[in-house]
């Protein structure tokens, strides 16, 4: 590993505090009554009842959502036997795999002995403790021994990582990459570098897939293993023991279709690579150095499809993309055990994932790349947010199917719901939005309509069937987009895409155009341009022409830009001065409106009760009850300033114009935020609890505010939504990801709903 690397991962594990866990209650422990439940005499109701019926600590503590990672440091990576305690560094990275990627929570366990009777009964005795054991990196063939007895005696889930989970990805990208090379597994020759716990098991999946025993040979750090060998011989080596008189690598690497590498760094070799049959798959999957680097191979054969252990190549064949989604499915149904109708259902899910477009996220985890199935992109990245919501379901109901489910789930689709509010947060809130936008799908047009973000995004809502998207670009380029990343949008029939240089109601447009703008200046030769060239325009007059139900725009250029066309053409309604921001933050506490976070720089006291109302008209369509705090540096009267009194103005005039609204002002943040301080301020105040509605006095804070709570509270936003447009149009930003326009063209179909009545 290069110095610099180690220097940072070394850093990386020591600052700020050593290791990488922590332990963090999920409770209120801040006064007696909390301690009181939490401990002594409380806790006595949980234990009771839990003795009374066992299944019921799956209710009342982390059990049911907590699994062991356990090691007695015996084949750490492919680092070899470096004892227990070093293999900690692994085993806490293993735990924070499976709550990062599935919120499962792991505590990581090194057990310091070599003998198997010790460690299983240290792991058997741990049953009431864990609701799931993962073992990690436990040698052959000891760890085989160890899975089979502690299966035998545990009613949890036993599952040795580096066998299954290893052989579970393993299996998924050679079936792929058989696919790419166009080789049946039945036909092919196999050989298998390493005899130990992935190796074997890999082995045992791909047979039970179809790959002929006779097809394969297997080598370890004595050789071939063939019938007679005498070194190093035990059952489960000996199971792919073959009559031969090779002896080394070297002798049998003359027309191998697939190479799998489970053993040592630098084992293959180029000229090994060389002999092998056309487009060799090779899977080196040694860690961290695998048995040879994907340049090597690439040198000496174009043809090869190569994947690796590592990230920082293409095709990371590794367990992570099993054991936290395997894990996540088997907890939530209280499986009792991890049987092989589960592992087959992960072996297809992440196989036929890889089969379809890579998502928005992981191109961003990724730098930008696109990735669509082919030699490159045999299986999904670690990344991957549908690894969450595609494996965990497959796996409950491979557990119910199978009858070892404790806990069966009643409501898939429930189900299915919260495992995407884990991965996009948005989910709930949104979820009304997408119900309704689905059942009457409107046309939205989107100005940036090249734009890579935009073409994902608009691959999502036809694929959803939330709208009827209309792009605006040339036509040549979105194409390209779309082939880039190997969508399946089709012109003329999923989308309709609308040259602006060459658009065939261009007359009416700029006509349009013009009677709206000519006592602005604006000339007949200058509407031509702007219709022609300028696609925020365009969309503007479109709406207002009825050739689509609304817009979107922002995704390119800065805000005001836009902002400038969306006042000229769409305009504010009449009675208000202008339009409003309302920006959603979905926060871990709750979700949060504020306002108005991107238009008026110091909108007036009308202005701020008009787009109180008008935000807090938007929330009713989320589902949400408005309870609106005017936000100032004073709280209630304590500071008596311009800024103060527009407030208070601000509050009457809502209490005037909008009495239904329930609103309160002028007030801190924290006041809003909190009925107990404003309980010490005074009594009645309008609404109870927390607000949600955070109204702020100009551009200013409220823009500082919600980029301060996004980063500091890891928001994730929806929005800017404008309100008191005279038409449905909304304005996003230049950082707004794929699932944010998303979001956006989902509302703005709900906006263009409501206004039709
Ligand atoms: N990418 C992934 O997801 C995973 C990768 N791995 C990697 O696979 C490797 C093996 O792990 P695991 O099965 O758990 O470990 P084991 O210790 O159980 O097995 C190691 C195997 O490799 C063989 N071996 C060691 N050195 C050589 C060599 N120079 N030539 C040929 N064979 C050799 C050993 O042979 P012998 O018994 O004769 O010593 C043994 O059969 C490790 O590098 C590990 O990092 C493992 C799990 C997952
Ligand atoms: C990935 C893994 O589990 C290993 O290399 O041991
Ligand atoms: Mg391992």
């Amino acid at each position: 590993m290069a110095d610099e690397l180690s220097q940072a991962a070394l850093d990386y594990h020591r600052y700020p505090t050593p290791g990488k866990l922590e332990v963090t209650p999920t409770k209120n422990m801040v006064n007696q009554r909390d301690l009181a439940l939490a401990y002594s005499p409380g806790v006595a109701a949980a234990s009771l009842a839990i003795a009374e019926n066992p299944a019921c600590a799956a209710d009342y503590t982390t059990r049911g959502n907590l699994v062991a990672v356990i090691s007695n440091g015996t084949a750490v990576l492919g680092l070899g036997s470096i004892g227990a305690l070093a293999s900690k560094p692994v085993m806490e990275g293993k735990a924070v795999l499976f709550k990062k990627f599935a919120g499962v929570n792991a505590f990581d366990i090194e057990v310091d002995t070599l003998d198997v009777g010790r460690f299983v009964d240290a792991v058997s005795l741990l049953e009431p403790t864990f609701g799931g054991i993962n073992l990690e990196d436990i040698k052959a063939p000891e760890c085989f021994e160890v899975e089979k007895r502690l299966k035998a005696i545990m009613k949890i889930p036993v599952f040795h990582d580096d066998q299954h989970g290893t052989a579970i990805c393993v299996a998924a990208a050679i079936r792929n990459g058989l696919r790419v090379a166009g080789k049946n597994i039945g036909e092919i020759k196999f050989v298998c570098s390493g005899a130990g716990a992935a190796a074997i098991a890999c082995l045992n999946l791909l047979v039970e897939m179809g790959l002929k025993k006779e097809n394969i040979t297997v080598n370890d750090r004595f050789g071939i293993i063939y019938k007679g060998r005498v070194d190093e011989m035990n059952p489960y080596n000996s199971a792919y023991a073959i009559e031969t008189e090779a002896r080394t690598l070297d002798d049998v690497m003359d027309d191998v279709d697939v190479f799998l590498g489970l053993s040592a760094p630098g084992v293959l070799k180029q000229e090994h690579v060389k002999r092998m049959a056309a487009n060799p798959l090779i899977l080196a999957l040694a860690n961290p150095e695998p048995e040879i680097r994907p340049e090597l191979v690439h040198a000496v054969r174009g043809d090869a499809i190569m994947a690796t252990g590592r990230s920082d190549y293409p095709n990371q064949v590794n367990n992570v993309l099993c054991f936290p989604f395997l894990f996540r499915g088997a907890l939530d149904v209280g499986a009792t055990e991890i049987n092989d109708a589960m592992k087959i259902a992960v072996v297809d899910a992440i196989g036929d994932l890889a089969m379809r477009e890579a998502a928005d996220t992981v191109v961003a985890a990724y730098g930008g790349k696109a990735f669509s199935f082919g030699r490159e992109y045999l299986i999904p990245k670690p990344f991957d947010p549908r690894l969450m919501t595609i494996i965990p379901p497959r796996v409950a109901k491979a557990a119910m199917d199978t009858g070892v489910a404790t806990r069966p789930i009643e409501d898939f689709d429930a189900y299915q719901r919260q495992l995407e509010t884990f991965v996009f947060r948005s989910g709930m809130t949104m979820k009304p939005v997408f119900e309704l936008a689905k059942r009457n799908q409107q046309r939205i047009v989107f100005a940036e309509g090249e734009s890579q973000r935009v073409i994902n995004a608009v691959q999502i809502l036809v694929d959803d069937g939330i709208c009827k998207p209309i792009l605006l670009g040339d036509p040549a380029s979105i194409q390209q987009n779309i082939d880039n990343y190997g969508l399946r949008l089709k012109v003329g029939e999923n989308i309709e895409v609308i040259d602006p240089r060459n658009n065939p109601e261009y007359k009416k447009h700029k006509q349009a155009y013009y009677e709206l703008m000519c006592r602005k200046g604006i000339t007949p030769s200058y509407s031509k341009r702007v219709i022609a060239t300028r696609n925020t325009a365009l969309a503007a007059i479109m709406v207002r022409a009825g050739d689509a139900d609304a817009m979107l725009c922002g995704v390119e250029g800065n805000y005001i830009s836009h902002l400038r066309y969306i006042r000229d053409l769409i305009g504010a309604r009449p009675g208000l001065a202008d339009v409003a921001a309302v920006t959603m933050l979905i926060l871990k506490r709750g979700t949060y409106f504020l306002t108005d976070t991107h238009v008026s720089v110091n909108p007036t006291a009308t202005q701020i009760a008009d787009s109180t109302a008008l935000a807090a008209e938007l929330m009713a369509g989320f589902g949400m009850e408005p309870k609106a705090a005017l936000l100032s540096h004073s709280n209630f009267g304590s500071r008596q300033n311009e800024h103060s009194e527009k407030m208070r103005q601000a509050l009457q005039i809502l209490r005037d114009k909008y009495p239904q609204i329930l609103a309160e002002g002028e007030m801190h943040a924290d006041a809003a935020l909190s009925q107990e301080i404003r309980d010490r301020l005074f009594k009645n105040s309008a609404f109870t609890g927390e607000a949600n509605l955070l109204v702020c006095p100009s551009l200013n804070a409220a823009n500082i505010a919600y980029n301060m709570t996004k980063m500091l509270a890891d928001g994730l936003p929806v929005g800017p939504m404008l309100v008191g447009t005279n038409y449905p149009a909304h304005i996003l930003t230049e950082s707004t990801t794929v699932r944010g326009i998303v979001n956006m063209a989902a509302y703005a179909s709900l906006d263009a709903m409501h206004r039709k009545g």
